[in-house]
């Protein structure tokens, strides 16, 4: 702290608090258990010089102001400069989730508790944001629970290093620049903009380090450039951007729920002063919870209660044996060459159902494992389908679509692809997921025309180009697919159902995450039952 000259020690009692044990000392200071001599009140106390070079509690104590009154904010009781010494009284609260997880020896955090901290945290950056501050340093160690009564309640600390992101002058959003900056935030999950590139952080940012927090609390001993500790060198700090930087949202959440790896892609997606869609986020992580049986999941409880049995169970990522990409992309050319003559169904709308003859179930031999979650055994829970499983169902889907003859048939396929994806570790579409829906809308459409894939190609260039593959925000596909799930029953024939896949398939595409929702299962399901009405 400060320079080599002596200084006196830090006093017993500062302003009305009368300091006690030291909970925590920092590169920026030391913080203290303290309580008012007058009224006995217990708190905390964070302490430093006040020639620091970086005057941390200047800035908390501009910040906190803003702050007061919100859900998971601690109140500011006092500060003060004494002597040298500059003090923020705050709200005493118990352990940071760093220490809670450390403490429980274990590799990764269990589901629930990542949903909970999911939940907690992007409603604590939506107040932050809401007031006009950005946190800036969001990692496990900022996060702490309170004493009790409110100890499932998630408290954001640390505002050393947030900003305000709104000028109180002119109202505008800080503007953003290329001049190069110094590296503000932690290595672990500041974003890779502000990390490895330098751009200026905005709100995008603070949600982009919550959601590397997530996968870090799934990843089986962290992400990979957390495991050698702090950086001691340039070279060293070089290697945790570049391995931070080479971090896919697909490679850091293999064999997480689908929902991690699109809260990344959405976060990286968003733009410099763009809104993000908090309560959207929030309803995702709950209903991932609800989905696998985990009750009061807004209450952080810890230890996490006992797994609900009757629901599937999430078994944590290993990591894959032989890189999976490449082992995918060998299977589905070999997948490729098996070639079928593909009868024409055109727009039918009278014609018999034969009995089906093709009603394969997969076999056992055409399913590769590429993930070895074997532990668990205790109970037999069904397995949600790997990524490599779901290469080679969707491509035997898409064909018994092509096989298919009649619209009876045709329901059938599609409510077996709605079934599949729901049970599948991601319901986002694939690339092998769109080639079912362009198999189906040229069956339906007319099976001799040449058909536009529905799923676009995003590269930077074309993405910037095509007006039409902008993403759309959450909202606007959630009314497009709740239309569609709508209008679904009473479509008049074959070329109408093709339409509303065509439709579908387009917003899906343009969606963030490109992930099948609640709304969407409901349109495959309404459109196998409308098939087999139309018949
Ligand atoms: N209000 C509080 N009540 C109880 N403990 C706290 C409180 N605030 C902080 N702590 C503990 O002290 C530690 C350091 O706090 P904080 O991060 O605010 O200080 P800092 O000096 O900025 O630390 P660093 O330099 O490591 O970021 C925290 O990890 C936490 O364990």
């Amino acid at each position: 702290m400060g320079d080599n000259i002596p200084k006196d020690p830090i006093p017993r009692r500062l302003g009305n608090y009368w300091l006690e044990e030291c909970l925590g000392s920092g590169y920026s200071g030391s913080i203290f258990k303290a309580y008012n001599v007058h009224t006995g009140v217990r708190v905390a106390l964070k302490v430093q010089d006040v020639d620091h070079e970086c005057p941390t509690n200047i800035y908390e104590r501009s910040c906190y102001p803003l702050l007061q009154g919100g859900e998971g904010m601690p109140t500011l009781w006092a500060s003060g400069v004494q002597g040298q010494w500059d003090f923020l009284v705050i709200d005493l609260l118990g352990s940071s989730l760093e220490s809670l997880f450390k403490k429980s020896g274990n590799p990764t955090v269990d589901l629930r508790t990542v949903c909970c901290v999911a939940i907690q945290l992007i409603s604590r950056l939506q107040i932050m944001h809401n007031r006009e501050v950005l946190h800036r340093d969001i990692q496990l160690g900022n996060c702490a629970i309170g004493l009790p009564p409110n100890e499932k309640t998630i408290y954001m600390i640390d505002f050393g290093f947030s900003k305000r992101y709104i000028d109180s002058r002119t109202r505008r959003h800080i503007p953003d620049s290329k001049q190069k900056r110094d590296f503000l935030g932690n290595y672990w999950f500041t974003s890779v903009n502000v990390h490895c590139r330098g751009t200026v952080p905005s709100r995008r940012d603070d949600l982009e380090a919550a959601a590397l927090m997530l996968i870090h609390m799934l990843t089986p001993g962290g992400l990979a450039w957390t495991r050698n500790g702090v950086p001691k060198t340039d070279e060293q700090h070089d290697r945790i951007k570049r391995a931070k930087k080479r971090g896919s949202p697909e490679s850091l959440c293999r064999g997480m729920p689908s929902e991690f790896e699109e809260f990344l892609r959405y976060c990286r997606r968003l733009k410099f002063a763009e809104c993000p869609d908090y309560d959207h986020w929030k309803e995702e992580f709950k209903e991932l919870a609800g989905k696998h049986g985990f009750t009061d999941i807004e209450q952080f409880i810890w230890p996490p209660p006992p797994v609900p049995q009757a629901n599937p169970t999430y078994n944590p990522p290993r990591r894959a044996p032989a890189d999976p990409a490449d082992m995918e992309n060998v299977l589905h050319d070999l997948a490729k060459l098996q070639l079928n003559s593909r009868p024409i169904l055109g727009d039918q709308t009278n014609i018999p159902a034969p009995a089906r003859t093709d009603k394969t179930e997969p076999k056992k031999q055409d399913v590769v494992e590429i993930s070895s979650d074997e532990d668990n055994s205790q109970v037999a829970q069904p397995r949600a389908p790997t990524r490599l499983n779901k290469v080679m169902e969707l491509h035997r889907l898409k064909q018994s679509v092509q096989n298919a003859t009649n619209n009876v048939m045709l329901s059938d396929v599609v409510a077996e692809f709605a079934t599949f994806l729901q049970s599948s570790r991601s319901r986002a579409l694939t690339k092998e997921g769109f080639t079912f829906l362009d198999a189906l809308y040229k069956q339906l459409a007319d099976p001799s025309i040449f058909v536009q894939p529905l799923r676009t190609s995003r590269t930077r260039s074309s993405a910037t180009q095509e007006a039409g593959s902008e993403l759309q925000p959450a909202h606007v596909k959630l009314n497009l697919v709740a239309g569609l799930r709508r209008d679904v029953g009473s479509a008049p024939n074959n070329r109408a159902l093709a339409k509303m896949i065509a439709d579908f398939g387009a917003v899906t595409n343009k969606s963030s995450g490109r992930t099948v929702t609640k709304d969407g299962f409901a349109f495959l399901e309404g459109l196998a039952a409308r098939l087999k009405a139309i018949g």
